[in-house]
């Protein structure tokens, strides 16, 4: 009987969810990824040790994730090691909508279930709108009847886990009258989101922390606090930002499409980041990053916004 590690398993932290699921501490991000993300996907999980992958169907990349996961299971990887999250893009939170989207996601995927599945953003958009939307684009959410699809999918199997992603506190209390669930959030030392972080954590919600290194617009790789801490404890910026993200209590999901990064950027266990250089990296000035430019983003009911993460500030 080969070895657990053999068979696919690595050695690494996991996150127990509510549902009692565990999900791989570090994941590989893929919006982005581009022409490579079958090799990213593939490399990640047969080279690098990676067990959890992120990605949407609005990164217009699932078919090429798809075949990533297809090879790396004929390699010798068990689907049962594997934890995969996709994400319900706006256009599609209508509740009828919900079951043939997800149909769509798994067959892009080539998986028979999710472990994660995600309302991506906590608006509903027009078919065809941009991001950030224009005036008129953003429509009425019905976020419980979503909600009721969103759990059919785990009644019927298709889906473990689900979950929400960029909700402000005021949506998430609105949505726990009615569920419980394991949002992702984005989380960077640029970015805390430490008030809605202490609020999943008096809920007992577990966050995944997305962007990791700032995203591509505002890599923290380069902040001065982080590369003195990278030398101090002989790691690189990429992974001190990731190994603050899972001391801090949050999976973590970064992205990179160079095979030497994906492999650098899980290596973060069997070693700690001391105390006071913790305390030195939550003191980096929260500087938020804007989604796609500075456009004007009009809410029908609350806007003009500056940008989607205005929107996503607005009723915190
Ligand atoms: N739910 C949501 O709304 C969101 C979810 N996400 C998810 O989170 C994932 C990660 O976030 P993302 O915004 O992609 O960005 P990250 O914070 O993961 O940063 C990715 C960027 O950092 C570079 N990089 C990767 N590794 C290193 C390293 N070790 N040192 C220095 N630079 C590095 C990458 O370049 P290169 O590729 O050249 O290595 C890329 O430019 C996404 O891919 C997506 O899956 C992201 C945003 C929103
Ligand atoms: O998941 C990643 C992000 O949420 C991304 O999907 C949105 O931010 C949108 O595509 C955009 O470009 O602003």
């Amino acid at each position: 009987m080969a070895s657990a590690k053999a068979m696919g398993q690595v050695e690494q932290d996991h996150f127990v969810l509510k549902s009692g699921h565990t999900m791989p501490a570090v994941g590989l991000g893929t919006w982005r990824a581009g022409s490579d993300t079958a090799h990213s996907v593939q490399t990640a999980i047969t080279e690098a040790g990676y067990r959890h992958v992120d990605t949407a169907a609005q990164y217009g990349i699932e078919k090429d994730v798809g075949q990533g996961l297809k090879a790396a299971m004929e390699a010798g990887i068990n689907r049962k090691y594997l934890f995969v999250t996709s994400k319900l893009w706006c256009t599609n939170l209508v509740p009828e909508r919900v079951p043939p989207t997800l149909k769509n996601t798994l067959k892009d995927l080539q998986l028979d279930y999710l472990d994660l599945y995600l309302i991506h953003w906590p608006f509903r958009l027009k078919d065809g709108a941009h991001m950030p939307p224009e005036a008129g684009e953003v429509l009425e959410f019905d976020m419980e009847g979503v909600w009721r699809e969103m759990e059919n999918l785990v009644k019927d199997g298709l889906v473990k886990n689900i979950g929400v992603c960029n909700y402000t506190v005021t949506k998430l209390n609105r949505l726990m009258q009615s569920a419980n669930i394991p949002p992702a959030m984005e989380m960077h030392p640029g970015w805390k989101n430490d008030k809605i972080f202490e609020a999943c954590k008096k809920l007992g919600i577990h966050v995944t922390a997305y962007s990791p290194l700032g995203s591509s617009e505002k890599n923290l790789a380069h902040d001065p606090v982080v590369e003195k801490i990278a030398n101090k404890l002989n790691k690189s910026p990429g992974q001190v930002l990731i190994k603050w993200a899972i001391q801090r209590g949050t999976s973590v999901i970064p992205k990179s499409s160079k095979d030497e990064r994906i492999k650098e950027n899980i290596q973060v266990f069997g070693w700690e980041i001391p105390e006071e250089d913790f305390k030195a990296l939550c003191s980096i000035k929260d500087d938020k990053r804007v989604l796609t430019g500075e456009e004007l983003f009009v809410n029908k009911t609350h806007g003009p916004y500056k940008s989607a993460s205005e929107l996503w500030d607005h009723d915190n």
